[in-house]
């Protein structure tokens, strides 16, 4: 499903009623009326039940005031409150505030910081709140009278149904810099706004409804907008169904190079990784004391074993045979365990410009191009990155928390400046593809934040590389399919229990569920 900013949703706005000829009023009046069904089926029956409509002045107040006519139809008792002037009201949102005034219904007005009573009395009598305050026209943080009201809102524990977007919370970033409205329900309309799918505004939201408010489709699917939120369906859109006629050959062969002493649990869940994720053969090189040890325990993939250093992890001597590997291999993925000696990060760093084929580069390889990020630039080999907050922090030589602050922005960037797909790891994974594509990625939950779950992800990812999935592509299919198998893992195990090699477990059914 594609996802817009607020300045995308205006055009697509823009031109269902100006090129298409959809009226405004009427996009307005869908808006109310899908809401209206989605309050219905939280409250089941709405006739005598009291909502509380807080309305701001712009559009989305008109959409709240349009679902303040269909409740009032529908037997509901409505207490209508306006954090606006009536004289500010304008075009539909006008329209709308005329209709309910010449129904003879009544609204209060919250426009001092004393009429924060009015609110407060209002919420004692209440089943359900309907958010109408501020959409997708809202930037910047809530005054000091809406913060409070929004504050009286959020203790109320009342249902709260957000119209398009919880107020106060900012339609592109999915951030908020001040007080903001803490929903139960938001419904959306049309598409998705970005604020919406990533994390804090995807748990502010609560339970997404994203509704059709007769937006022509050929504005809602249009190929210009190039984020999408991951599916299902998109994902399964990507696999092609195997040929009775293939051979280990035809799915391709992955090389990991992993582990070292101590470490030795990375390089083979990344090895299985590639192989639950369908690679015809795997290879999995590691420090040659390792060998051993990896090749008794698990039998579906090759092992090598490389020259070490004397504290067990991969030398610099290492190079010559990781490129005669690589030129048996279709795809690499290079780093999960390497640990961070010096002559291994030596050896990341002179390995990587002379690689032929494609490459994932996850944890201690990245940890190595810390300080050495022109390298990344300018490899001559399509590549993944899968940084989580941590290692994209040390990449950029900037704090964790900046990261997770501006996760999209720093994703974006990341894939532009360096020309490799970017796979931030976190709450709601994203994938920048350096073509302008970004995709986020819905599944996964806390329980999958354990030692492995990475190697894991990155095997996948380098499994589905190695059976011709573009970068990009394989990068979002193997982030879904690994929040999969992890939700999966969670509803058995429970997500404190549960372990990476579950993830690994329950990828068969998460791979079955969506494509097979
Ligand atoms: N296709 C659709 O999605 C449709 C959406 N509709 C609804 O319209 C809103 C967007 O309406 P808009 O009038 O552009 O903006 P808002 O209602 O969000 O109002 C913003 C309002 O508030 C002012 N403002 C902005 N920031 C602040 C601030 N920090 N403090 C105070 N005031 C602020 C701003 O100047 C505006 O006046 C969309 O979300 C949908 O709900 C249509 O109804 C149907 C089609
Ligand atoms: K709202």
């Amino acid at each position: 499903m594609r996802v817009v900013t607020a300045a995308e949703m205006k055009e697509i706005d823009l031109q269902a009623s100006e090129v298409y000829g959809v009226p405004s009023i009427v996009l307005m009046e869908n808006a109310g009326i899908r809401v209206v069904e989605v309050i219905e089926s939280i409250v089941s029956e709405v006739k005598d039940k009291v909502i509380t409509i807080l309305v701001g002045k712009g559009n989305n107040g008109g959409d709240g005031l349009v679902v303040a006519r269909h409740l009032l139809n529908r037997g509901a008792q409505v207490k209508l409150l306006l954090l606006a002037d009536p004289e500010e009201f304008r075009g539909d949102a006008r329209v709308n505030l005329n209709i309910w005034q010449k129904l003879g219904q009544p609204f209060y007005q919250v426009n001092q910081l004393n009429g924060i009573n009015i609110v407060k009395v209002a919420l004692l009598n209440t089943h359900l709140v309907v958010d109408a305050i501020y959409g997708t026209g809202f930037r910047g943080t809530v005054n000091e009278r809406v913060g409070r009201v929004i504050e009286l809102i959020n203790a109320s524990n009342l249902p709260v149904v957000a119209v398009d977007i919880p107020s106060g919370l900012e339609a592109d970033t999915g951030q908020a810099s001040g007080p903001c409205i803490k929903a139960s329900h938001t419904v959306t309309f049309g598409l998705p706004k970005l604020g919406l799918v990533v994390e804090p505004g995807a748990t502010l939201a609560g339970r997404l409804s994203v509704v059709d408010i007769s937006l022509p489709k050929i504005l809602t699917e249009s190929k210009d907008i190039k984020r999408q939120l991951l599916t299902k369906e998109l994902v399964a859109s990507w696999f092609k169904p195997r040929s009775s006629t293939g051979h280990k050959g035809t799915y391709g062969h992955v090389l990991v190079v992993a582990g070292s002493r101590g470490m030795v649990g990375a390089a083979r869940m990344t090895a299985q990784g590639a192989l639950r994720a369908g690679a015809g053969l795997v290879t999995l090189a590691v420090p040659q004391k390792l060998q051993p040890v990896v090749a008794a325990t698990l039998d579906e993939a090759m092992t090598i074993g490389l020259p070490e250093t004397e504290q067990g992890a991969l030398a610099q001597t290492a190079r010559e045979e990781i490129l005669e590997a690589c030129r048996r291999a279709d795809v690499l993925a290079l780093g999960p365990g390497l640990g961070r000696q010096p002559e291994t990060v030596e050896l990341v760093k002179s390995l990587l410009p002379e690689l032929e084929i494609p490459v994932v580069l996850d944890a201690d390889a990245l940890n190595a191009l810390a300080g050495a990020t022109p390298i990344l630039a300018d490899l001559k080999v399509p590549a993944v990155i899968t940084p989580h907050p941590g290692e994209m922090g040390r990449l950029l030589g900037i704090p964790v928390d900046q990261v997770q602050n501006e996760r999209l922005k720093i994703a974006c960037e990341a894939a532009q400046e360096w020309q490799v797909v970017t796979l931030l790891k976190g709450a709601r994974t994203l994938i920048a593809v350096p073509g302008g594509e970004l995709y986020i990625n819905p599944t996964g939950n806390p329980g999958m934040a354990s030692g492995g779950s990475g190697d894991v992800l990155t095997g996948v990812l380098a499994g589905l590389m190695a059976q011709g999935l573009a970068p990009g592509r394989a990068a979002a299919a193997a982030a879904f399919l690994h929040g999969l198998a992890g939700d999966l893992a969670a509803e058995k195990l429970g997500e404190l229990s549960m372990l990476a090699g579950d993830i690994l477990s329950y990828l068969p059914e998460a791979i079955k569920n969506v494509y097979l």
